[in-house]
């Protein structure tokens, strides 16, 4: 049987586990450098915004996340930087890999790549390659390596801080333990957004758009929302910043649009209950994912003990999981491959993936 969307997520749980396990496995020893430029694209990216406060925090370092095109042609490097990391999942995203080939010739830094796949162009690339050790993942809606990524991001970033002398061994246990805590919480996420999902099937089926807010590190689990449901669902969907959906983009939601609230703590939390219950008053289909727990029917509740560094690497999974049961529901075939030619048609591939 061809393997599906779900398969690779209830994967999630026992591959994460066992990178735990293996830790600190193939990491690199990174000693004195604090500023860091990471340059990846679609989910890759996404998956680096979701973990760039938890290392950044953690490894005391400064990370610029860039989409690779736009930054090779148009921005200026900072001569600062001491350590370029290309994010690909597959290895063989062309504007991560020619980025990276341009600052290799034009700036003495080192360069790292991190992918799945030790034989890609990017890891024949860079310096050194990382593996985010998933082995392929042949559906081309990736959820397993996206989690994967996320997480071997933050093992780096744990294991730079230990290095670097800025925590202790007993620290950085604490560190793992808490990264623990979050992958036993796993399948209890699958099956909360399993109920969640049959409660509101038509409504989320019915939908002719969908947006997601957020704010500080769920930034990227709204920017993941966007691209999962966009590859999916296949209907407008957009995944906002808190503040900047305030400037602009709010003058567009009607009675139809479907909105999702990510509710985090922060400073910033009052402002997004602000946000959710003005909306409320124009639509009728306002959700909420919420780290803690809640009563309230249309709050998918994600009851797990980590904090808001950790929760991104959890709080993606039901909107993995909404993306391919609404897509499903919709009547959209996702198994049946389309647009098959596109990659290598605008060169945003070196081949075509390899996908069941
Ligand atoms: O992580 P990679 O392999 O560079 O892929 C980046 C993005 O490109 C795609 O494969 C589409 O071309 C997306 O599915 C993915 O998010």
């Amino acid at each position: 049987m061809k393997p599906t969307m779900m398969t690779y997520i209830h994967e999630e749980q026992a591959t994460l586990s066992a990178m735990l396990d293996r830790y600190p496995h193939d990491l690199p020893e990174i000693k004195g450098k604090g500023t860091w430029l990471v340059l990846a694209t679609g989910s890759s990216i996404n998956a680096i915004k979701s973990a760039k406060y938890y290392v950044e925090n953690l490894a005391n370092v400064r990370i610029t996340v860039e989409e690779p095109f736009h930054f090779q042609h148009y921005e200026k490097m900072d001569t600062a930087t001491d350590l370029v990391l290309g994010v690909s999942q597959s290895g063989e995203s062309t504007s991560t890999i020619n980025a990276i080939k341009h600052i290799g010739k034009s700036f003495p830094v080192v360069t790292y790549g991190l992918t799945s796949k030790l034989s890609s162009e990017l890891a024949k690339t860079v310096d050194h390659a990382i593996d985010i050790e998933i082995g392929e993942e042949r559906v081309g809606y990736v959820t397993k390596g996206y989690v994967a990524t996320i997480f071997k991001f933050m093992l780096l970033g744990l294991y730079t801080a230990r290095c670097n002398g800025l925590i202790t061994e007993t620290q950085e246990g604490e560190e793992l333990a808490k990264l623990s805590v979050a992958v036993k919480s796993i399948p209890q996420i699958i099956d909360t957004t399993e109920v969640f999902f049959e409660k509101w099937k038509d409504e989320l089926t019915a939908s002719p758009r969908f947006t997601a807010i957020g704010y500080g590190p769920s930034v990227g689990v709204i920017k993941e929302m966007e691209t999962k449901f966009a590859e999916t669902i296949r209907v407008p969907s957009q995944g906002v910043e808190l503040e900047a959906f305030m400037h602009g983009p709010y003058f567009e939601v009607n009675g139809n649009h479907r909105m999702f609230f990510l509710d985090t703590p922060g400073e910033a939390r009052e402002r997004l209950l602000l946000l959710k219950a003005y909306e409320q008053k124009y639509t009728d289909y306002i959700y909420t994912v919420k780290l803690g727990e809640s009563s309230d029917e249309r709050t998918l509740a994600i009851n797990a003990d980590v904090d808001i560094f950790i929760a991104p690497l959890l709080m993606v999974i039901p909107f993995q999981i909404l993306a391919h049961h609404i897509a499903e529901a919709k009547g959209n075939n996702l198994p049946q491959r389309i647009f098959t030619d596109f990659g290598i048609s605008v060169k945003s591939k070196t081949k075509p993936g390899d996908y069941a």
